[in-house]
């Protein structure tokens, strides 16, 4: 396998990705040529900070090929287009034959919730302590375990228990929420998202769990839940507040994930007509609230 490196200002990067694709490249891919230095940007913007930006001033464009000659031809394409102008080409390297796949598994270990509880991907053995596994590949919709919402949120489900009720998992993603409710006892679990690859996803891994749930988009949420989770980000969670809500049985729990923690006093306002949410839980400058409704 061999990689064409090039340097790319902000505007030709997308030319210069879709003309190696035409040109056959077997990926493309762009990071920043500033990375590690002064000059690297953030691509985030922050409250108070400058706009976040679409692209990096100056991109380290790789494409791979599989021969050489197919790299410095494709080389050659480039350099006579008209969009290459003030781009450059920083080379063509062998890249050493690699297992792919063993690669990528190897990125993904086992993840602790509790020492009990565990998200272990297909390829693993769960650890001897795991009295409890979810069984999760990485796939398209989010949630592996890997993100602290997700794990804030399996962690309140493991120590809660939800023995008998009935559940919502709303913004589902992977359905890893949903999965854990049904493992820690939940008896009626309906999980739903806005995206319905996600709500595929979720299907798939409750199959893959031996779990049943209703997955759906969603206006597949009805009437009232002992338990309302939803991982989303504070912005369409405060305007779900009084649909969520309003989801929550009388005496229920609501589980909210996805915030900061600066963001927990906009929160606890655009639900206090509705519940008086607190943060139970925090990691890596994540919060997660919960209020009984
Ligand atoms: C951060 S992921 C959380 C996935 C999973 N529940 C977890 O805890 O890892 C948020 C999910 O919410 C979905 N979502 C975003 N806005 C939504 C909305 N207004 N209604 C329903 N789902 C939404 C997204 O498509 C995404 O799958």
């Amino acid at each position: 396998m061999f990689e064409l490196r090039l340097l790319v200002p902000e505007d030709n990067v997308e030319n210069v990705s879709d003309a190696l694709d035409a040109l056959d490249a077997l990926s493309v891919s762009v990071e920043d040529a500033d990375a590690h230095t002064d000059a690297e940007q953030a691509l985030f913007g922050e409250p108070g900070m400058p706009p976040p930006k679409e692209g990096w001033q100056r991109s380290r464009v790789i494409a791979l090929f599989p021969t050489e000659p197919a790299a410095r031809e494709a080389a050659t394409v480039l350099e006579f287009q008209d969009f290459f102008n003030g781009c450059s080409i920083l080379g063509v390297a062998n890249v050493p034959e690699q297992d792919w796949v063993r690669l990528t598994q190897s990125q993904f270990a086992p993840v602790e919730v509790t020492p009990e509880f565990w998200i272990v991907p297909t390829w693993h053995e769960p650890p001897a302590q795991a009295r409890q596994v979810i069984r999760l590949d990485p796939g398209l919709a989010f949630g592996t375990g890997t993100h602290p919402t997700t794990r804030m949120c399996l962690r309140w489900i493991a120590t809660h228990g939800l023995e008998g009720q009935r559940v919502l998992d709303y913004g589902c993603g992977s359905g890893i929420l949903a999965i854990g409710a049904a493992k820690y006892g939940a008896a009626r679990i309906d999980a739903v998202d806005i995206d319905e690859a996600a709500v595929e996803s979720t299907r798939l891994n409750a199959e893959a769990n031996a779990v049943q749930l209703n997955a759906g988009l969603p206006d597949k949420a009805e009437g009232r839940y002992q338990t309302v989770l939803a991982n989303i980000l504070a912005t369409p969670l405060k305007l779900l507040a009084p649909l969520l809500c309003g989801h929550v049985a009388p005496g229920g729990s609501l589980v909210l994930a996805g915030i900061l923690e600066r963001q927990a006093d906009e929160l606890k306002e655009a639900y206090a007509p509705y519940a008086r949410l607190q943060v139970s839980d925090s990691e890596d400058g994540w919060i997660l609230m919960t209020a009984t409704v």
